[in-house]
């Protein structure tokens, strides 16, 4: 199916579309909005404008394309496709050879949203010279608009490396799940004096360039401080109502994932209840004969 592979139509500053993001009932809300693609500029913008802003992960090219109609101006090609994808205990053994072709189907699918691309663990720790090489192949080969790595001051010169050689970072502070073993565990960080650090984290990151910064599992109030202090977006996942932007993993959001979930998940759909009940009436029609019907057989 040629369709399947077709470049999506990109959209050049030639055209004259509001700013990105404009309130519900501007022009922007036609029916197909002509909508250039998302800048790292725009973001910084909707958070002048106090208008928080969702993100999603997304690992192929329906999901990608549906996120990016609906309007999620940032996908994320989380290193999450450990466990979403590949179907690992946690994020750690995932390969920048897994990686890249997930993020080629994601940039591949979408003509509007700005693509992350997680680096995975080992891939960017080492030095902030490995760090660019392996950005510079998630912009070659994945074709990203950015990458995302995890860490706070101890990265900064790597963020500030990856951002000089042309690529927009994202940092990602709080609980790292790279770091996990460092950590202790799935656990809340930055709380009682550990937020000084925290914030401090933040700010290296900001002055190293960063164009935004994650926050995982950090006390509200942290986050919050955080997001006033910074002049970059903070994006929250488990970090409270203040920040600029909230991220979750799509399987959790659309309850794809069964199973306890993160108390910073929401669960907007049951997609794993629609999908059991799709498989359950196929295997039944294939068992009785009454799949396929005659609308679905050549003759
Ligand atoms: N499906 C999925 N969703 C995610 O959010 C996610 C991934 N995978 N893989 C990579 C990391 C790992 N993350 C995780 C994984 C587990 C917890 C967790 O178990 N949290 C518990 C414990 C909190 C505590 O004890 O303080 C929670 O209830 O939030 C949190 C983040 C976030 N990321
Ligand atoms: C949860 C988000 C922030 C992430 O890093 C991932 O999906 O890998
Ligand atoms: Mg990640």
């Amino acid at each position: 199916m040629s369709q399947d592979n077709a470049q999506p139509a990109h959209q050049h500053e030639t055209e004259t579309p509001a700013p990105y993001g404009a309130a519900p009932g501007t022009p922007t809300e036609s029916a197909t909005p002509p909508r250039k693609r998302v800048r790292i500029h725009h973001l910084r913008e909707l958070k002048e404008r106090g208008e928080p802003w969702p993100m999603l992960t997304a690992y192929d090219t329906y999901t990608a394309r549906l996120f990016d109609e609906a309007g999620i101006p940032v996908l994320l090609v989380g290193d999450s496709a450990a466990n979403t994808v590949y179907g690992y205990e946690s994020s750690l053994p995932i390969t920048v050879e897994e990686m890249l072709p997930l993020v080629r189907a994601v940039t591949r699918s979408v003509s509007k949203a700005l693509v992350v691309a997680d680096l995975p663990f080992g891939s960017y720790q080492v030095s902030p010279e490995q760090a660019v090489a392996t950005a510079a192949r998630f912009m070659k080969e994945g074709r990203a608009h950015a990458v995302k790595l995890e860490g706070g001051r101890k990265f900064a010169p790597h963020v500030e490396a990856v951002t000089a050689a042309g690529v927009p970072v994202m940092g990602h502070i709080g609980f790292t799940p790279q770091s996990e073993h460092n950590l202790g565990g799935y656990r809340v960080q930055g709380r009682g004096d550990t937020g000084d650090a925290l914030i401090a984290d933040a700010l290296a990151l900001q002055d190293a360039g960063a164009f935004a910064v994650v926050m995982e599992m950090v006390p509200a109030e942290i986050a919050k401080q955080i997001t006033h202090e910074l002049h970059i977006p903070t994006v929250g996942i488990g970090a409270g109502p203040d920040c600029d932007a909230q991220v979750l993993v799509w399987q959790d959001m659309a309850g794809l994932r069964t199973g306890r979930v993160p108390r910073f998940v929401k669960q907007y759909a049951d997609l794993a209840g629609v999908l059991t009940t799709a498989v359950k009436a196929f295997a039944d029609d294939v068992r009785n004969r009454t799949f396929p019907a005659p609308e679905h057989t050549f003759h």
